[in-house]
């Protein structure tokens, strides 16, 4: 049984039974035919993953694990902010005629600061940290730069990683931890999505950095479900479990750079049928 399965079940559960809705409530989200996207939400949510025990990919219905690796590598490794260098069109609703969704994500990766060892963007800067100084608690990126907001089309919802390294008696390699920090999360579209996107983002820096990926915790402080998503959510939750997937990246990448969605290997992936057109608010 996929342990994120019933990490998911749980937190839909919990949020269909003890949440709060905010219908008649002055919201920012649109429906396609211009209808408030209401919610029924929770705050404060955390779900602890181990990528030593197994992926988190959810088995009810399939992540799209390729189009997932491909929008994280368009933001931390690409840096662009630009839709036509990602291969899906999940952004395309928030782009402009260049194609441009603002100074948000890839933008914000590649803004350099300046330190004693020179100029780093702040990915550089991560794998400079854990190369250089791994038992540091200051190695993280982030997103959320106040002065830019009014530039960007979307404020970045998954918007803070730290990671931090541990190392386990016994082990021979030291663990790479990830802390995720999330504002908002679309529960149905988005939530395994994003967590997957960040496993393999732990996976690879792992890789590079010669460790192994360990815990991912999430951090959710408006965890959602849309109104039009709810009947969608409560047979997705009653469906049946499979095991977790086996999913590896090549392991002859040693520079994060070099990863492409081709370096993913995904084995084993049994899950219940996809859920067809889901409407995404706007
Ligand atoms: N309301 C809302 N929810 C979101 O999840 C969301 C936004 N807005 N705005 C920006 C991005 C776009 N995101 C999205 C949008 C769509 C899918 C989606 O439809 N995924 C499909 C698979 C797509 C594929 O195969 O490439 C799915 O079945 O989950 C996922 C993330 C996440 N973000
Ligand atoms: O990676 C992502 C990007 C977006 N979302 C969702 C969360 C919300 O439903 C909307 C953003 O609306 P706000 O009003 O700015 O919170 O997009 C996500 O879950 N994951």
């Amino acid at each position: 049984m996929s342990k994120a399965d019933d990490l998911f079940v749980s937190m839909c559960s919990d949020i269909i039974e003890h949440g709060t809705t905010t219908e008649g409530q002055r919201v920012r989200p649109r429906w396609e035919d211009g209808t408030p996207a209401y919610t029924l939400k929770r705050f404060g949510v955390c779900n602890r993953y181990d990528l030593r025990e197994e992926f988190p990919a959810l088995t009810l219905r399939r992540t799209a694990l390729k189009s997932a690796l491909d929008e994280v590598l368009w933001i931390y490794q690409k840096k662009s902010n630009n839709v036509r260098d990602l291969r899906s069109h999940i952004w395309d609703a928030w782009a402009d005629e260049s194609g441009s969704i603002g100074k948000a994500y890839g933008y914000q990766v590649g803004v350099t600061s300046r330190y004693p060892e020179g100029d780093f963007d702040q990915m550089d800067r991560v794998l400079f940290d854990l190369r250089e100084n791994p038992y540091s608690r200051r190695i993280m990126t982030n997103l959320y730069t106040f002065s830019d907001l009014s530039e960007m089309h979307l404020y970045p919802c998954a918007f803070n990683a730290i990671y931090n390294v541990t190392q386990e008696p016994g082990a021979e390699r030291p663990t790479l931890n990830m802390l995720l920090v999330q504002r908002s999360q679309d529960v149905l579209a988005a939530n395994n999505w994003n967590v997957c996107q960040y496993a393999l983002l732990l996976m690879m820096v792992a890789q590079v950095s010669g460790m192994e990926a360990g815990g991912l915790v999430h951090m959710i402080a408006d965890a959602h479900i849309y109104d039009r998503h709810v009947d969608i959510v409560r047979e997705l939750i009653e469906r049946p479990h499979y095991p977790a997937p086996h999913v590896s990246l090549n392991p002859e990448v040693t520079d994060f750079y070099d990863f492409t969605c081709d370096d993913l290997v995904v084995e084993g992936y049994e899950h219940g049928p996809q859920v067809k057109n889901i409407p995404i608010a706007v």
